[in-house]
């Protein structure tokens, strides 16, 4: 039986005939008539009758009133949760505990949480002492390492847009601020970041400024405790983004950047325009992003690289570089016939040209090479020509290696700059503590090989967690004989296993099918079918048509697409010359 007072908090549960299913909270009213009726967490009014008073629940008080760590829920489940971190929000507390994890919700507004005096007020604090927040993290791994000398590391994950990026930031401007000496090398350290958010972040349609790379830095402290240096790692930069981006995304900063930023001299030398006349660059039909300021950005970029150590010339280097990624996104190819076999041609335009210039080449060798594809069979290198199509795809392979490569370069640069190795000295006892902000798991309409490898680094992830806060937790308690509720969990270990453990796992097929010389998208999903048709976390293309296959992730199914994407079909052919041979042997 429910009882029901006025004031009482309740849970709505599944109201048949009701448009809502969720779970979701609401405070009992009485009627002036004095019926029964329960105002929701919207503000809407609900009767209540003898039909719907089953999905009546009384909710704990722990719920109604939210806690700052969510262990102490009374209704420890997804409604509970969610509640919570709703009725803490619209009060602006961003932060939530569970034991010692801290849920961050993105408040998309600059609230007073990151003043001066909050960071002394969250310096040297126990956990728990102090309202949650990020500061209270950052202090606890950075004392934990102090006093138990040991390395630290925060795992930040999250979906795109939900403020991973501005916490690592904050942990690294609070640990810059606390660990005392400002020094040259941590306004370095805080300086590598707009650098690589102009190389590596791009407008989505879900962040202005989303990290399209995973990144781990490792802060390295004397034993004193400042900061002295550190190393970042990047992961699976997104580089189709370089040759192609949904609408209203755009390209990596750094292009429009340098467009808007560049004085004109430069410009001229480097043959560039506006952003509008490159393809690369309106792929998504966004040249502009309201919330930022490009030319403002490029000088900051610019005097981030010099406190860097980029000389000017290296930045000359980098610009060339990304000046002949824009003019080869607008070379064209005309389809051509020799011999009965389809090939193509360069279509003449200074686009060409200037890229073979910018990127110092020799504009028959780059011609030739982007035409034809070229194989070693039994020692020889033998060429074959490639259709329109097949040279586009090879002219944006090409560019996005470029892009890929100089990244890399960039990042070699940074870490050149703030990484100091350790002391042989085995006094000497350096201490670290790494931030991981990794892109979260994605499901979009079309998902592709890079969406499929973000979700596998979740899963990871989502392993290690399963590993730590249930497996081994409940391993030491029956070591300890600690007599506890067994609790059941999701394990994603049969999700791993298909995409990487297993023999014939998903990835060992890519990798072979992508060597082998007949390969192709068709082959690979049959192969992908036939050794994991059976697994319950694989789901098989619903026909033979349907060249999707879909994996049941931890976080839900996502359907990925195995065949790969082209750009706008190719113009007719033209016939070629005799003496026009396309096809080199050597
Ligand atoms: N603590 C915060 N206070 C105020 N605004 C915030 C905060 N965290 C995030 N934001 C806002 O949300 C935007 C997106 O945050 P952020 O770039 O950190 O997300 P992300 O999780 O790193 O996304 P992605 O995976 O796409 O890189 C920020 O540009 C900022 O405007």
């Amino acid at each position: 039986m429910v009882v029901l007072r006025k004031g009482d908090h309740v849970w709505l549960e599944s109201f048949s005939n009701s448009e809502f299913s969720v779970p979701i909270g609401a405070v009992v009213k009485i009627s002036d008539s004095g019926q029964i009726l329960v105002e929701d967490d919207e503000g809407k009014e609900h009767w209540i009758t003898a039909r719907n008073i089953s999905a009546v629940r009384p909710m704990h008080p722990t719920s109604a009133q939210g806690v700052e760590d969510m262990i102490r829920l009374g209704d420890l489940n997804e409604a509970g949760i969610v509640r919570n971190l709703l009725i803490r929000h619209q009060e602006h507390k961003i932060y939530t505990y569970t034991g010692s994890i801290l849920v961050a919700v993105n408040p998309y507004q600059v609230l007073p949480l990151y003043t001066v005096e909050q960071i002394q007020l969250y310096s040297n604090k126990r956990i728990g002492e102090l309202p949650p927040h990020v500061f209270a993290i950052a202090d606890n791994c950075y004392f934990n390492m102090k006093r138990n000398k040991r390395d630290q590391c925060c795992v930040i994950s999250g979906e795109s847009g939900s403020g991973k990026t501005e916490s690592t930031k904050l942990i690294l401007q609070f640990l810059a601020a606390i660990s005392g000496q400002h020094s040259w090398i941590e306004q370095q350290v805080l300086e590598a970041n707009p650098i690589l958010e102009a190389f590596g972040n791009a407008k989505t349609i879900r962040n202005d400024n989303s990290s399209r790379f995973g990144k781990y830095i490792d802060i390295h402290f004397s034993r004193s405790g400042v900061i002295e240096g550190a190393r970042i790692e990047q992961f699976l930069l997104e580089k189709s983004r370089v040759c192609r981006q949904a609408p209203e995304e755009r390209n990596y900063h750094i292009f429009y950047c340098m467009l808007m930023g560049m004085n004109l001299e430069q410009k001229k030398m480097l043959n560039l325009g506006t952003a509008s006349e490159y393809t690369y660059l309106t792929m998504g039909d966004c040249t502009s992003c309201e919330s930022r300021n490009d030319a403002k950005e490029y000088a900051h970029i610019r005097s981030a690289m010099k406190i860097l150590m980029f000389s000017d010339s290296e930045h000359w280097d980098i610009s060339k570089l990304l000046a002949a990624i824009l003019h080869l996104g607008n070379v064209e190819f005309e389809a051509a016939v020799y011999e009965n076999l389809d090939c193509s041609d360069v279509l003449d335009s200074s686009h060409f040209s200037v890229a073979t210039k910018l990127l110092e080449v020799d504009s028959k060798e780059l011609q030739n090479s982007l035409t034809n594809h070229s194989i070693i069979i039994r020692g020889e290198s033998v060429s074959k020509p490639l259709s329109v199509a097949q040279a586009a795809d090879g002219r944006d392979a090409f560019v996005k290696a470029i892009y890929g490569h100089l990244f890399l370069w960039i990042v070699n640069k940074i870490n050149a700059a703030i990484f100091n190795p350790p002391s042989q000295d085995p006094k000497s006892s350096r201490r670290s503590i790494g931030l991981l902000d990794i892109f979260g798991f994605e499901n979009f309409n079309t998902n592709s090989f890079e969406q499929f490898c973000i979700n596998f680094a979740n899963e990871h992830l989502q392993q290690f967690f399963v590993r730590h806060v249930f497996k081994l937790e409940q391993e030491e308690y029956l070591a300890e004989h600690i007599s506890w509720n067994h609790i059941d969990f999701t394990d994603n270990h049969q999700a791993l296993e298909v995409i990487s453990l297993k023999p014939m796992n998903i990835i060992s097929l890519i990798d072979e099918e992508s060597k082998f010389p007949k390969g192709s998208d068709t082959t690979l999903l049959n192969k992908i079918n036939s050794q994991h048709g059976k697994s319950k976390v694989y789901i098989p293309p619903r026909s033979v048509h349907d060249t999707k296959f879909g994996i049941n992730h931890f976080a839900g199914v996502v359907y990925y697409q195995s065949k790969g994407e082209r750009r706008a079909p190719p113009p007719p052919p033209r016939r070629l010359h005799r003496g026009h041979c396309p096809v080199a042997h050597s």
